[in-house]
């Protein structure tokens, strides 16, 4: 390094206190690579993350800018322009930041001149020379902190990690380490904390038992941020990277991967050994021991989730991600005896060779090792130093790799996995000693395919019926918001993609032919006039003032679909016959049809003609599941002898409620504000929305021809006008039913709505009842069936709970939705 920006050493400094006391600090390491340091815009971006995430005494572990080591090694292979390059580059960079430019050219014009020189006496120094790259990155990043008063050190990392032995490569020196750390943080034992900085670390450098500069082989500042991490017993370690995080697949070959959120440390340490660039080689080892809190982040992103490490399996038995490592040649070892064959790979791991998928054949006396072109000659060199004559048998191989917890012990996905592979010419497929992975080697030109079909058969589900939601009020957005953040449960418990193919309320509909959940914000503007849309999201939303959506629908005539019909209009009711003509199923929330006898029949035997289904769970008594029970006693050959109870959400919550205190219209507006009551409350006073659900359940459990009996809530000359006319009759309506209260009260009994079915006659009123009755003590806003049948006839089945509101309502159609693509 030349004088001007001189990377800190420690050599003379001594410690005078405990130096295990910098690691109650609670240091943070961040890792950023090079991708996330390849400009001067991510430079900047990366100093915001510095300032806003890390804190005094953290460490940061850098490694070269951008290519700057593949330029490294092309200057070692002899590319003329390979450093001219190199120092354009570090122009560029720097021009873009706000430093002092001309001390930092300065350096990168010395070294690179050292450099030059090294070059002339390769091999002895390629790790001498590849190191440069970290130190100008550490360099350049502390002196960018400095520009947003981020007080930083650069630290040359080779001065803390130096191994045990020369033939343990992955022990370091503990005390060495120790030493050095402690007084680096020696502005702790001055009692001086503010004193302290960041430290920002070359990461891929260190040093062996002799003290020479070794490098940690390539994508190596992974494992120098690890290994830091369990010297400093540090308490977490961030690798900022250029994706957000670990993805199923890698997300530059294969676009629609997605990120993995969580992946154990088994899971992580498979994943770094098959080659993914994401995670180096070594990365998890130190993990394995030093347990502390691990995450990949993009630092591309704002707001970045990333992958976390954790250090027990969230779940075992599926693939989490997709394996490839490119362009590897399979070097073979003929008669060798197992102890050698041991030998050779502990060399190979000794240089810093990858090697990937080797195994010894003990039947053939055969030991084979797959490594990157640019590490070949080098294995060659230590199988030769052993005395035996490798063949390189083959290039231009890929390793493709399924990873997950305890994957091995799922037979399904072995099975899987094989049969897909018979489409293609593979070379082997490779059982590693883990059971977390299961590998194939084929040859490059046919991975990517492969990797593809891999994970379109573990990743991607097949589409279920295309769904359509009519209907975006208060259940409707409900609706969407869970069928959103259940998704993922809901797919893999239904083995499909859930398809949302369009929301409409009676302004707008959107329409996505792949799945609107994936595009919720076009959802949101369902709401808004249609003059303001058409310039903003052509194409996505459009006017549905005349029911256009049925347009667009035309295409599934006679396809499967699934209608949900979460309006209470009686429009789209009268359309179920067209719907069931159509071949689609339905999903109701809307009572109208299904209170209908004459259109619930017709509608029943279209569906029976065309094989389809009609859920409507949600009609009576919301998420209750009165009409399964019932078709359930029925299937078992009991008989129904009646049903009755409080069927009105809305009206058990007001007449529970009233106690004569509070003004019964009050009451009413409260209800209607909590959307206990239907957009126009006459619609429950009136009884009509309980009648609906009377004959609803009627039919369910065959009383078709009982004589009906209904009496309103409220007398029926204040429910007639308008509906305005109705609210400015309050007064009226508060006299109503405080004269009610009075009778009741020297009854010393409650007011109650109830209904009662029987074959013979279906009835509703108001009916005075004891305190003492089943239906007396109901939670605000409860129904109540109680169903009398043959079996249950004394101690009847009482089905009670929320009968109203968005929530409860909203999850029995997801339920009801649920049920159906499972049957469909
Ligand atoms: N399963 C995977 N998930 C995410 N990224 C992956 C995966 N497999 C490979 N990668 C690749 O790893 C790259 C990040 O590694 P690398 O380029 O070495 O980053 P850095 O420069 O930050 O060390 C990503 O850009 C991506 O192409
Ligand atoms: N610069 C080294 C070490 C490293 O870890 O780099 P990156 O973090 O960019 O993968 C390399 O390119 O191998």
């Amino acid at each position: 390094m030349a004088e001007q920006v001189q990377i800190h050493s420690t050599k003379s400094s001594k410690c005078v206190v405990s130096p295990t006391d910098y690691k109650k600090l609670g240091i943070n390491v961040h890792k950023f690579g090079g991708s996330s340091l390849a400009s001067s815009e991510q430079l900047q971006k990366v100093c915001e993350i510095v300032t806003k995430q890390t804190r005094l005494g953290d460490i940061i572990v850098v490694s070269a800018n951008g290519n700057v080591t593949d330029t490294l090694l092309d200057a070692i292979h002899g590319r003329v322009n390979a450093l001219s390059d190199i120092k354009s580059f570090y122009e560029r960079l720097v021009s873009g930041l706000d430093i002092e430019s001309e001390n930092f050219i300065a350096l990168i014009n010395n070294d690179i001149e050292s450099v030059r020189e090294l070059c002339r006496h390769c091999p002895a120094h390629n790790d001498e020379i590849l190191s440069f790259g970290e130190k100008w990155s550490a360099n350049l990043l502390t002196e960018l902190l400095g520009s947003y008063q981020c007080a930083a050190q650069a630290v040359d990392a080779s001065n803390y990690l130096k191994l045990t032995s020369l033939h343990e490569y992955n022990q370091f020196d503990e005390q060495f380490a120790d030493d050095k750390f402690s007084s680096l943080y020696q502005a702790l034992w001055d009692g001086d904390k503010e004193r302290l900085k960041r430290y920002v670390f070359t990461g891929f450098i260190a040093r062996d038992n002799n003290d020479q500069l070794i490098t940690l082989g390539r994508n190596g500042s992974d494992y120098s941020a690890t290994i830091i991490a369990q010297l400093v017993k540090a308490k977490s370690v961030t690798i900022w990277t250029d994706v957000d995080g670990i993805f199923t697949a890698d997300p530059n070959i294969v676009h629609n991967a997605k990120r993995v959120e969580h992946l154990s440390l088994c899971e992580a340490q498979a994943i770094s050994e098959l080659g993914a660039n994401v995670l180096h080689q070594k990365t998890v080892t130190p993990l394995l021991t030093y347990k502390t809190e691990a995450c990949i982040k993009s630092s591309f992103i704002e707001e970045s989730s990333g992958t976390q490490i954790t250090q027990h399996p969230v779940s075992s038995g599926h693939v989490k991600t997709i394996t490839i490592k490119q362009s590897l040649t399979r070097i073979v070892v003929n008669n060798i005896n197992e102890l050698s064959a041991r030998t050779i790979q502990q060399r190979v791991l000794l240089n810093q060779v990858a090697s990937y998928a080797s195994n010894f054949d003990r039947t053939l006396d055969r030991l084979t090792l797959y490594v990157a072109e640019c590490d070949r000659f080098n294995t060659i060199s230590i199988i030769q130093a052993a005395q035996y004559y490798p063949v390189v048998e083959k290039n231009n191989l890929s390793l493709i790799s399924l990873v997950g917890q305890s994957i091995r012990q799922n037979q399904k996905i072995i099975s899987k996995f094989v049969n897909r592979l018979e489409r293609f010419a593979v070379e082997e497929i490779h059982y590693p000693a883990n059971a977390h992975t299961l590998c194939v080697l084929i040859e490059d030109t046919q991975a990517i395919n492969l990797l593809h079909d891999l994970h379109d058969t573990f990743f991607v589900l097949e589409p279920s019926i295309p769904i359509v939601v009519l209907g975006y009020g208060n259940i409707g957005k409900q609706f969407i918001r869970i069928l959103q953040d259940n998704k993922a449960e809901i797919e893999s418990s239904l083995n499909k993609s859930l398809s949302l193919l369009g929301v409409a309320n009676s302004r707008n509909y959107a329409l996505s032919r792949s799945c609107l959940l994936d595009n919720a914000d076009v959802i949101d503007l369902l709401d808004q006039d249609g003059s303001s849309l058409n310039s903003v999201h052509e194409g996505a939303v459009n006017s549905n003032q005349r029911n256009e959506i049925l347009n667009v629908l035309k295409d599934y005539v006679h396809k499967e679909l699934v209608i949900v019909d979460l309006t209470a209009s009686n429009d789209i009711a009268n359309l179920y016959p067209i719907f069931a003509g159509n071949g689609w199923h339905l999903i109701s929330a809307n009572k109208i049809a299904a209170s209908n006898h004459e259109l619930a029949g017709q509608v029943e035997k279209l569906l029976q003609d065309n094989k389809r289904y009609w859920f409507k769970n949600t009609t009576a008594g919301a998420g209750i599941p009165i009409q399964s029970s019932i078709k359930k006693l029925k299937e078992s050959g009991d008989k129904i002898i009646s049903i009755s109870g409080i069927f009105s959400g809305s009206l058990s919550w007001l007449f529970g409620q009233f106690n004569g205190q509070q003004k019964f219209s009050e009451l009413l507006l409260e209800a209607k504000a909590n959307a206990f009551t239907e957009p126009d409350p006459r619609e429950d006073l009136s009884g009509n929305d309980v009648i609906r659900k009377i004959r609803i359940l009627a039919r369910d459990a065959g009383f078709i021809d009982a004589v009906e009996n209904f009496e309103p809530a409220l007398d029926e000359a204040l429910l007639e006008g308008s509906l305005q006319s109705f609210w400015d009759n309050s007064s009226k309506i508060d006299e109503h039913y405080e004269t009610l209260y009075q009778q009741v009260q020297k009854q010393g009994g409650l007011l109650r709505y109830i209904a009662t079915l029987t074959k013979d006659e279906l009835t509703l009123k108001l009916e005075i009842i004891e305190p003492s009755h089943p239906f007396a003590n109901l939670n605000p806003c409860d129904n109540v069936f109680a169903i009398r049948s043959q079996w249950y006839n004394d101690n009847p089945l009482i089905l009670q709970g929320p009968g109203a509101g968005r929530e409860v309502t909203a999850a029995g159609v997801l339920n009801d939705l649920c049920d159906l693509l499972r049957s469909a």
